[in-house]
């Protein structure tokens, strides 16, 4: 029986809701399929032994995956040769080289791209959050769509296809622009323009540690009282899972910039209609 292992990374539910439905799509299609989230890895390393697939979901930070993604696959040292595909979510915006840095690092481990998908979620950033931006997001259709992608996957590991990662690079200008330059530079650059302070109010707190227990990169630590933060985070970059989770709204952001400059920079590194409708790439 084919084996095949889904390792996601989701932090407001978009990239897995996508990952359920082709785990649901695989699995009736008789692959027998794992789904695991990237958190549980280092507990269950049994869900890689002998499988013939892994797919890799995750959803675009500044236009690539997430470190902690780049760092899953750069750690996966004894699964070789495997066939494996790649899928992010992105808040409409862009999904920039998320894809195609993803492929780069799976193919240099040895593994054949059977494809990438990049569907639209609800824009989990800050000030997205408070435009409502892409609400709703995958919704029926996106799913649809994931679902298809799978089939399309199914039919190219059966007839042992595979793709060059080239394949999944971003037509938008931004990114091509900077393809060859460090990602650091690149993320380092567009988070200035955004990115901002996070607050803490003491007398909103209930001391519930959502905060420490959702911090991908165990960041936060709790004292006597009030969360304490290292500030490491993501390689710096903040993601405000421990806002986005404070029951209490004792964590708040203080934005860098008036909303109407929010949207001006994200006009930048848009994707075109174009882009944005070539959903995903199969061999
Ligand atoms: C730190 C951060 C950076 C983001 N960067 C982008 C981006 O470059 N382009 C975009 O369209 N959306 C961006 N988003 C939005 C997320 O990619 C989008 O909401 C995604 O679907 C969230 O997936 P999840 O629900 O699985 O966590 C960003 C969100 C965060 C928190």
């Amino acid at each position: 029986m084919v084996k095949a292992c889904i390792v996601y990374f989701s932090q407001t539910g978009n990239t897995e809701n996508v990952a359920f439905t082709i785990m649901g799509r695989l699995t009736s299609a008789g692959i027998n399929t794992i789904c695991l989230p990237l958190s549980d890895v280092v507990d269950f390393p049994e869900a890689f032994e002998g499988i013939d697939i892994l797919g890799i979901g995750f959803p675009t930070f500044f236009g690539y995956p997430p470190p902690m993604v780049m760092d899953l696959i750069d750690d996966l040292k004894d699964i070789k040769g495997e066939s494996t595909f790649v899928f992010t979510t992105y808040g409409g915006t862009t999904a920039g080289d998320s894809l195609y840095d993803a492929a780069c690092a799976l193919r240099r481990k040895g593994f054949g791209i059977l494809g990438g998908l990049k569907l639209e979620g609800a824009d989990s950033y800050p000030q997205s959050l408070s435009i409502k931006k892409n609400a709703g997001r995958p919704n029926f259709e996106d799913l649809a769509i994931a679902e298809e992608f799978t089939d399309k996957i199914l039919d190219a590991f059966n007839s042992g296809r595979s793709i060059d990662p080239e394949k999944l690079a971003s037509s938008t200008k931004y990114f091509e622009d900077r393809r060859e330059a460090d990602r650091k530079s690149t993320v380092a650059e567009m988070r200035k323009h955004v990115e901002g302070k996070i607050k803490f109010n003491p007398e909103l707190c209930l001391f519930c540690e959502s905060c420490k227990k959702s911090c991908p990169t165990k960041s936060i630590t709790t004292g006597d009282k009030f969360p304490e933060f290292s500030w490491r985070c993501i390689g710096g970059m903040r993601c405000y899972q421990c806002v986005r989770v404070c029951p209490g709204k004792a964590l708040s952001v203080d934005y860098p910039g008036p909303i109407e400059e929010y949207k001006k920079f994200m006009e930048i590194a848009a994707d075109s209609e174009e882009e944005k409708r070539r959903v995903y790439v199969v061999a």
